[in-house]
């Protein structure tokens, strides 16, 4: 197996001068050297192939034992030195001070067609910043990761890829609803692939500490290898940095509320720096349109992560972001200038967003009114979302009557539609005819640009259960299924046709369906 390694991260920044893997606070340096726990039986359940070429390996090598031992942990690549990142962070909007990869362990880099990867191991065991945790993951939490993240990268959002999935042969201890009820699990590890795995705690352990020598260090590394359009270091560049991080942190929340994603468990240490989606732990889909949904239970009182917050989040992070790129700059006024266009920035694109999904392509200054009024309308009775956006698009000009039972489909109780529930709709229907008028595309040409936007497949919480249940068992036919059909989540599949359904009703309030915590 050749790989083109090219590291930077752990050549260029300062090291852990201690090298022992035990449990510590890290001062002045952005990572510790440590080795990958050997697993006992590793075993490959899946392999992404197209991440695999894209980082320069071809079918024979995905093959070959070098795979399975360098990406299950059990042999170093030659001439690398994994280690573990240092980073803090605020959790559930509270200060928790140093984190850092607690099981998560960086291989190398690579640098494959002028593009650098950084590969990273899930759940292969203790680092320095373990804190409570054993550094292991289980085969639930990876499977909902590996195929999660693939998904949103075929579904056109940013996010960290992930390359394999490995069962490690190890039984790991979870208590998995932290119900005092702990049971042994199988445990498994997911190599990931991004650019780079820098958060916005990276940042924030150094401004917490006022180490301003290496917050320096660390924001002119990132700015040299990943935003090398920004310029040579110097407080303008600082500034246009937290402003490209911003806008692509946005970009990337508008990519979430387009596809119904909730990530579930945003705190500054799950917020990528390329503003990429990371961290694929209590995340959900809705099904029922909901704003005040979170799949989280460890969430489930204050719901700071619920589907309509995530936009107001991603600017709270960003002003843990600020505080701590100020030391850099020592102005506060390019920061708030920024974030306050984060929040005009946000009703803008939230709406041109809002505009695709439902076929328009114009502007229009009653569009605020017709999406409020669409929205107030899903929250009627449950609607399921991508059922709704996706009937949509079958909507008929000439036909503009019969608007209801074109999404009909995505009701949840369809036969209990009160009549006030009906004349809203209808009235909505009416104003959304009026509202093509203005436009001139066709009925076909709307369509097809609809269904770019509205996926017709996601990964909905149930279809990953079930993926989940029958691993379980040996069997890992459902992952390799859905992993297909995330694919391509705008096409039509008429094989697959069977997911593009409601949750069904006995996965309402089914652990791992509707209820996810943090135990993973
Ligand atoms: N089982 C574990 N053992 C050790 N540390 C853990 C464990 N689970 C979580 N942590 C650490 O706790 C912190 C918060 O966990 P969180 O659930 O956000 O991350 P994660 O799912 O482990 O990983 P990542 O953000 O890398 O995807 C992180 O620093 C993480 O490394
Ligand atoms: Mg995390």
């Amino acid at each position: 197996m050749k790989l083109q390694i090219s590291d930077t991260f752990n050549k260029v920044l300062p090291s852990d001068s201690n090298t022992t893997n035990a449990r510590r606070q890290v001062f002045e340096a952005t990572h510790s050297y440590v080795n990958p726990k050997t697993p006992t039986k590793p075993k490959i359940i899946h392999v992404s192939k197209e991440m695999a070429n894209t980082i320069g390996l071809d079918e024979s090598e995905i093959n070959s034992k070098e795979f399975l031992s360098v990406f299950s942990g059990s042999k170093v690549y030659p001439k690398t030195k994994p280690y573990a990142m240092a980073y803090a962070g605020h959790q559930f909007g509270n200060w928790a001070g140093q984190l850092g990869d607690g099981r998560a362990i960086n291989l190398f880099e690579v640098l494959e067609n002028n593009k650098r990867w950084a590969v990273q191991l899930k759940g292969s065991g203790e680092t320095p910043y373990s804190r409570q945790g054993d550094g292991l993951a289980v085969l639930r939490s990876s499977i909902r990761e590996y195929l999660c993240s693939e998904a949103m990268f075929h579904l056109g959002v940013p996010t960290t890829r992930a390359l394999s999935l490995m069962l490690s042969g190890d039984d790991v201890l979870r208590d998995m609803l932290y119900d005092g009820n702990a049971d042994y699990e199988k445990g498994a590890i997911v190599a990931r692939v991004a650019p780079t795995f820098i958060r916005f705690g990276n940042f924030e352990l150094f401004a917490a500490r006022k180490d301003l020598d290496n917050l320096k260090k660390l924001t002119d590394y990132t700015i040299k290898y990943f935003y090398p359009e920004l310029g040579k270091p110097s407080k303008e560049t600082y500034i246009k940095f937290f402003e490209t991080v911003a806008n692509r942190t946005l970009d990337m929340i508008i990519h979430w509320q387009r596809v119904g994603f909730v990530h579930g468990v945003m705190n500054t240490d799950n917020m990528s720096i390329l503003g990429l989606t990371i961290d694929y732990g209590p995340y959900g889909w809705l099904e029922g349109f909901d704003f005040g949904w979170t799949p989280n239970t460890t969430d489930r009182q204050n719901k700071r992560y619920r589907f309509g917050n995530q936009p107001n989040i991603g600017l709270w992070n960003l002003l843990q972001l600020a505080n701590a790129l100020y030391a850099l700059v020592e102005e506060a006024e390019p920061f708030e200038t920024i974030l306050n266009r984060y929040q005009k920035d946000f009703e803008e694109k939230s709406l041109d967003m809002m505009r695709s999904k439902i076929g328009l392509h114009l502007k229009d200054n009653n569009d605020l009114k017709l999406m409020t009024d669409l929205e107030d309308c899903l929250l009627l009775t449950e609607t399921d979302m991508t059922i709704f956006f996706r009937e949509l698009a079958n909507f008929n000009i000439k036909n503009s009557e019969n608007g209801i039972s074109i999404i009909a489909k995505a009701f949840y109780q369809p036969n209990e539609l009160k009549d006030i529930v009906i004349e809203q709709w209808n009235s909505w229907f009416k104003a959304y005819h009026r509202r093509l008028m203005k436009e001139n595309l066709s009925d076909m040409d709307r369509k097809q640009k609809m269904n770019l936007v509205n996926p017709k497949y996601v990964l909905r919480n149930y279809m990953a259960q079930l993926a989940i249940d029958k691993a379980d068992e040996g069997d890992y036919s459902l992952v390799d299924e859905l992993f297909q059909l995330l694919k391509k989540p705008y096409s039509e599949q008429p094989k697959f046709e069977k997911w593009y359904a409601k949750r069904p009703e006995w996965a309402r309030h089914k652990v791992g369906c509707s209820m996810l915590s943090c135990s993973s």
